[in-house]
């Protein structure tokens, strides 16, 4: 299979963690006698240095133009300080929107061999195994008028029925293949925008009759999300809820570097871990790579359709873990490691997997 993928390494730890990812696509192309044809492309505060733009117009082409698009993270306090349309978050805003990613998958299980790198309790967060449906391309993120002074500040939330359908859509489609229970996230209480999310939720169900749909308030599902995680299966919310929410899951997985998303809808798929640059540790070595590892297994499910290449590469991360590998933030990993190391660890099981047929 002939294909393209654009990476864009980003701030931070985003070059150190796309390039382990990149390294295990290679592994897996030449596996299988695939030939994946890499571009690397600027976008974030990386972009903005070199051009002024967090989104040039180049970077833009050349994703529209390729089969999936890797992405590591933007932004650090280097730009921090910069007007919003040259702030590296607002180049990935642009680009989630221009290739019409309106739902971000985001898995999140846990590792039998990590139940104790959670600060819960194991009996808590064990056979825990979750997927977000996040809202990606609407919503506060995106919302008209926004504007700010030093006195006052205006954001909107907004969303039509068309954008909550799209979405919810492909919740259901999921919680249908999966355990068949759907929790719709809101704040129908309070929002005319979730009152509307519920209301499409409600008339959405009857076309799945296989699905149980339940419907949550987001202060207190973020309390039952991490003290009762297993009565969930798919989770749907809007773009803000599930940004927070989904940071406060990767507690139950034992850290923020090991998850993963796909960010559907459009032509062309981005597939990013779901952390930050972490310029707390860039440049160090230290960055967990398997999130991106982990993208980039989903990269060739859900962007290639190469679904036997993808479980063998989540096999190789499985096995890894399963023995005790892992970087500084996993507590309790039996064997320490650097970005590179693990990212090596992964390869070296990739390798070892019994040699597919062609
Ligand atoms: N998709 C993206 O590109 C995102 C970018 N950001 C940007 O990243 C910058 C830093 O934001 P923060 O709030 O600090 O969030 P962050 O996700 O970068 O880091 C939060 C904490 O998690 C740790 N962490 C993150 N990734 C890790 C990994 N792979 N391995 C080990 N530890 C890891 C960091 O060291 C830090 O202590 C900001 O400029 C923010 O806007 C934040 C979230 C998403
Ligand atoms: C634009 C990003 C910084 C938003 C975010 O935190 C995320 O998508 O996880
Ligand atoms: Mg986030």
């Amino acid at each position: 299979m002939d294909v393209r993928i654009t990476v864009l390494p980003g701030d931070g730890v985003g070059p150190e963690v796309t390039a382990e990812a990149v390294a295990c696509l290679k592994s897996v192309a030449e596996r299988y006698g695939h030939r994946f044809e890499f571009q690397e492309a600027l976008i974030g505060g990386a972009a903005v240095d070199a051009t002024g733009d967090p989104l040039p117009e180049a970077t833009l082409k050349a994703c529209q133009g390729s089969d999936a698009v890797l992405l590591g993270a933007v932004g650090g306090p280097a730009w921090d300080k910069h007007p919003r349309d040259q702030r590296p978050e607002s180049g990935l805003l642009r680009l989630r929107k221009a290739l019409g990613l309106y739902a971000n998958l985001r898995p999140v299980s846990v590792h039998p061999a990590l139940e104790d790198a959670s600060p819960l309790k194991p009996e808590v967060v064990r056979g825990t195994d979750l997927m977000f449906v996040r809202e990606l391309s609407g919503g506060l993120y995106f919302g008209e008028p926004r504007s700010y002074s030093d006195q006052a500040a205006v954001n909107t939330l907004a969303y039509t029925r068309a954008e909550v359908e799209r979405v919810a859509k492909m919740a259901f489609e999921l919680a249908s293949s999966r355990r068949k229970r759907l929790t719709s996230v809101d704040k129908a209480n309070v929002l005319e925008t979730s009152r509307l999310w519920r209301k499409v939720v409600d008339d959405l169900a009857p076309a799945y009759p296989d699905v149980a749909v339940q419907h949550a308030y987001v202060d207190s599902f973020a309390m039952s999300l991490i003290t009762r995680p297993r009565d969930f299966d798919v989770v749907l919310t809007e773009n803000l809820f599930g940004d927070i929410l989904s940071d406060e899951a990767a507690v139950l997985a034992g850290s923020l570097g090991l998850l993963p998303s796909a960010s559907l809808g459009g032509s062309v798929g981005l597939y990013e871990p779901i952390h930050g640059s972490a310029p707390d540790i860039a440049g160090q070595d230290r960055a967990n790579p398997i999130g991106t590892i982990l993208s980039a297994a989903m990269l060739l499910r859900h962007g290639l359709n190469l679904t036997a290449e993808a479980a063998e590469l989540e096999a190789a991360v499985d096995q890894t873990l399963r023995e005790g590998h892992g970087t500084g933030d996993l507590k309790g990993a039996r064997q320490a490691h650097g970005t590179r190391s693990l990212g090596a660890c992964v390869r070296e099981r990739l390798a070892a997997a019994v040699t597919p047929s062609r």
